[in-house]
């Protein structure tokens, strides 16, 4: 039987056949296909017909391989929803969660139940964007007219298969479960007057949602295939799929965002985690993801987009070795980065504002990028560990970002631990782990940890490295000059 993971991230979706041969595990990626929104009248969309014709197109493709019958896992990112009526209609287009419909929610709702109600209640990290705050600004009409709320994932799995689910990983990121109940929120459902039958029922990675209706897809040639439910959230995926053999290790899923945590048994609800922000996603097999989401390649994406040259993603790191080192603190977990019209301006913006030296070549500005991450990432460590009381020895990145050489050795050497870095489709590894796992060809998710382990090349980035010393140099003068931006900023305001 043969594996597949359909793996859609927001900037991009591939289908990757997986196995156990010779014991190691396999990977080959069959199909990738681009991912988007676009603007339409002022709103972002989704094109999810464009999602669901790329796997029906992967899995034709499949067939002409050879692949007769197979399983099916699907798994992208989280907080947006479709809404279906009693046809099995989608009543609106998907809207992404860059709209800028939610904005000012949070203060909203917060006039009604407080930021550390809602926090207790489910123990999710305040993104203005979480499904919460979308639904809150959603046409009353439109919910009047669903029967059924559902992520990106299980709508997808619906389409094909016709079966209608809640998975658990992608509804916990909601912010609408209640963790302690396991179940939605009462409260929160009657202040978006939506009732809980309106969700699917919950399912759980491991679990058989059922199989692809071929009848749906006259146009083409399928296997017969059989969809297990995954880590739907591609962020639970990626974490299943981190490498990890020993204790006291975070990973850092490094993809449009940067989500750097630690993987928990149980839920970290505390005045500290809420002051700075720190979700519990939950995890596969009854895990909690505790973490932070961090701007990520986001920046450096659109970065590239303004740029007048084409670079590709290993150009713009070759571009940031070859700069002067970084000069500038920026915070790009500051809202003004979540979609600006033109990242180069708002970089530019931003250091004017602040009084710093202002990048202005393509290798200025990706240096800058890379660097701020790095510091990022390396006090979010501080603080996980101040948090949670564990000590962290080592960072597992994975996803695409985990190909950047440069943040790998900066985070390295600024956060003093040692690094890891891939499998850069580590998503799509655990999803696989998962299926293999539900059909019985893994025992358990540390077993299919150690496979990946001696199954793919994990570089590693040592801190006590000599060639980290001038790093530690330019980030103490980069950290310098957050200090100074910090106290400028406040000043100002
Ligand atoms: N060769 C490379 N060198 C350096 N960085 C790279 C390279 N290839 C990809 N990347 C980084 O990986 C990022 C994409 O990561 P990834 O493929 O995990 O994202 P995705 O799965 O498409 O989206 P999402 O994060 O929403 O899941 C790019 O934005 C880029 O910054
Ligand atoms: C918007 C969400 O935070 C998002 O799903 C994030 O977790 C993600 O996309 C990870 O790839
Ligand atoms: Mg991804």
């Amino acid at each position: 039987m043969t594996h597949i993971a359909v793996d859609i991230g927001a900037s991009s979706g591939r289908l990757v056949i997986g196995d156990i041969k010779n014991g190691k595990l396999t990977i080959e990626e069959i199909h990738r296909f681009a991912n988007g929104f676009t603007e339409r009248n002022g709103t972002y969309y989704w094109d999810i017909d464009h999602l669901l014709t790329e796997i029906v197109k992967g899995l034709a493709y499949a067939k002409t391989l050879g692949v007769k019958r197979c399983t099916l896992g699907i798994d992208t990112w989280a907080t947006d929803y479709v809404l279906v009526d009693q046809e099995g209609k989608r009543v609106q287009e998907v809207i992404a969660y860059r709209d800028k419909r939610t904005e000012r929610t949070i203060e909203k709702i917060t006039k009604h139940i407080s930021k550390k109600d809602i926090y207790e209640k489910t123990g999710i990290q305040f993104l203005s964007f979480n499904t919460l705050y979308q639904l809150y600004e959603e046409k009353k009409e439109n919910l009047e007219k669903t029967k059924m709320i559902m992520t990106v994932p299980d709508y997808l799995g619906y389409k094909l298969t016709g079966c209608a689910v809640t998975e658990v990983t992608s509804a916990s990121c909601t912010q609408l479960l209640n963790v302690k109940e396991k179940d939605f929120d009462q409260d929160l459902l009657q202040l978006l007057s939506i009732e809980r039958e309106q969700f699917p029922p919950f399912s759980y990675p491991g679990d058989m949602l059922g199989y692809v209706r071929n009848e749906y897809f006259p146009d083409y040639d399928l296997p017969e295939t059989k969809v297990i439910i995954v880590g739907s959230h591609d962020t639970a995926s990626a974490v299943a799929g981190v490498p990890a053999a020993e204790k006291n290790w975070a990973y850092l899923s490094s993809g449009t965002w940067s989500l750097i945590g630690i993987e928990s048994d149980a839920p970290i609800i505390t005045e500290k985690s809420l002051f700075y922000n720190y979700t519990n996603e939950w995890g596969v097999f009854g895990t909690y993801r505790f973490l932070k989401n961090i701007m990520g390649m986001w920046i450096i994406q659109e970065v590239r987009r303004h740029l007048t040259k084409d670079y590709n993603f290993a150009q713009m790191v070759d571009e940031a070795r070859k700069a002067p080192p970084c000069k500038q603190f920026i915070n790009f977990n500051d809202q003004r980065f979540f979609n600006p019209d033109n990242m180069v301006e708002e970089i530019q913006k931003y250091c004017r504002e602040t009084l710093q030296p202002v990048p202005q070549s393509t290798g200025e500005i990706a240096r800058c990028v890379f660097t701020n991450l790095a510091i990022l990432y390396s006090l979010s460590i501080d603080e996980i560990e101040s948090i949670s009381g564990r000590t962290i020895d080592s960072l597992y990145i994975v996803g695409g970002g985990s190909q950047n050489d440069f943040i790998n050795e900066m985070t390295a050497a600024v956060s003093r631990k040692t690094v890891f870095a891939g499998p850069s489709e580590a998503t799509a590894v655990g999803n696989i782990l998962i299926q293999l796992i539900a059909e019985k060809k893994l025992a358990n998710l540390q077993e299919g940890r150690n496979l990946v382990l001696n199954s793919f090349s994990i570089k590693r980035f040592d801190p006590r490295e000599s060639g980290n010393d001038a790093l530690k140099e330019q980030f103490k003068q980069a950290v310098f000059s957050w200090i100074c931006t910090e106290y400028r900023l406040h000043k100002k305001n």
